[in-house]
């Protein structure tokens, strides 16, 4: 089995690079997603309160008989819950339903809340999370630069990560700079645009001439800039496929094809107008 390479965060956590995300995956479902992408060899999970199956994800860890320390566990704060009493209950309520005694890394979802109150508040709620010792780095995401400059002048723990939407099509070179230069690890989110770049042409050709599928070479191309990727899939086959990025390796200029596909789409909400509790 593929060794996955770990990435230090800024507090000396150590988060597997690569990692299976659970967007979309149905809550009935998700046990049986998480337990194959453990069998496979995934020991990273990405889950969020607001895709609704935190418990699934908690069943699969505690079925697979793996060492809790041995799997990384993310989840996300939802909007709706960014005042400081809300957040810490949040918190709790994640872990119950996980069914685990810590998170590896709790997340801010999204910058603006859908509700009247200041990300700073939120972010003290994290640092008392952090403090509480049931979370082993606290991180946000969909933040821009100018929220995140909002954090450092005004609290005092710095995020472990930048969670993202970045992809060939939104490569994100500014953001995952200022994040670098900050200590930040950008986590892409949506790392093959939800399956929008694999017939690229520029992509498929590449593809073909190294015998690889257009997922692998995208991953690959995101492994290779240092981000940290979760595909999501439902299929063991393609589960197995994403997993398969660490026996070859992008030439500079295949590198450069990918970064210049670039053209700044979205294929999800934008951070400074997704200010609503998603229904
Ligand atoms: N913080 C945030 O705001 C956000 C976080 N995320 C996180 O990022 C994760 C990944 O992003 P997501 O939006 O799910 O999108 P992805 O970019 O991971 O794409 C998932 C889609 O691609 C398909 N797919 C997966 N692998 C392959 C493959 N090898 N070949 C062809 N098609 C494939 C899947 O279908 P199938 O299942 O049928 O294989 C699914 O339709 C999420 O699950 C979530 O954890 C995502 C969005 C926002
Ligand atoms: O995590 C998420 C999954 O995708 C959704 C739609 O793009 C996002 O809104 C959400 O933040």
């Amino acid at each position: 089995m593929a060794t996955v390479p770990a990435i230090r965060l800024n507090n000396g956590v150590e988060i597997p690079q690569l990692g299976f995300g659970v967007y979309q995956v149905p809550p009935e479902d998700t046990a049986d997603a998480v337990s194959t992408a453990l069998e496979i060899g995934y020991r990273h999970i990405d889950t969020a309160e607001m895709y609704g199956n935190e418990k699934g994800v908690g069943e699969a860890v505690a079925r697979s008989g793996i060492d809790r320390g041995e799997v990384f566990v993310t989840s996300k704060l939802n909007n709706g819950f960014h005042r400081r009493d809300d957040a810490l209950r949040a918190f709790d309520q994640s872990l119950g339903d996980l069914g685990l005694e810590y998170l590896d890394l709790f997340l801010v979802h999204w910058p603006l809340p859908g509700i009247d109150v200041d990300y700073i508040e939120t972010w003290k709620a994290m640092e008392e999370i952090y403090a509480g010792g049931r979370c082993r780095a606290i991180g946000v995401s969909n933040f821009q630069a100018h929220h995140l400059r909002r954090l450092f002048s005004e609290t005092q723990v710095r995020p472990a990560v930048n969670q993202i939407e970045v992809h060939p099509y939104l490569t994100q070179e500014e953001l995952r700079a200022f994040d670098a230069d900050h200590e930040i690890v950008t986590e892409a989110w949506s790392p093959i645009a939800q399956g929008k770049v694999l017939d690229d042409p520029a992509i498929v050709a590449i593809a073909e001439r190294l015998d690889r599928t257009p997922a692998q070479v995208v991953l690959r191309w995101h492994v290779q800039r240092g981000d940290v990727v979760f595909p999501k899939s439902v299929s063991r086959q393609r589960m197995q496929e994403n997993f398969e990025l660490f026996d070859f390796e992008l030439g500079t200029g295949d590198m450069a094809t990918l970064t210049g596909l670039d053209r700044g789409e979205r294929t999800g909400p934008d951070p400074d107008t997704f200010n609503y509790i998603p229904g």
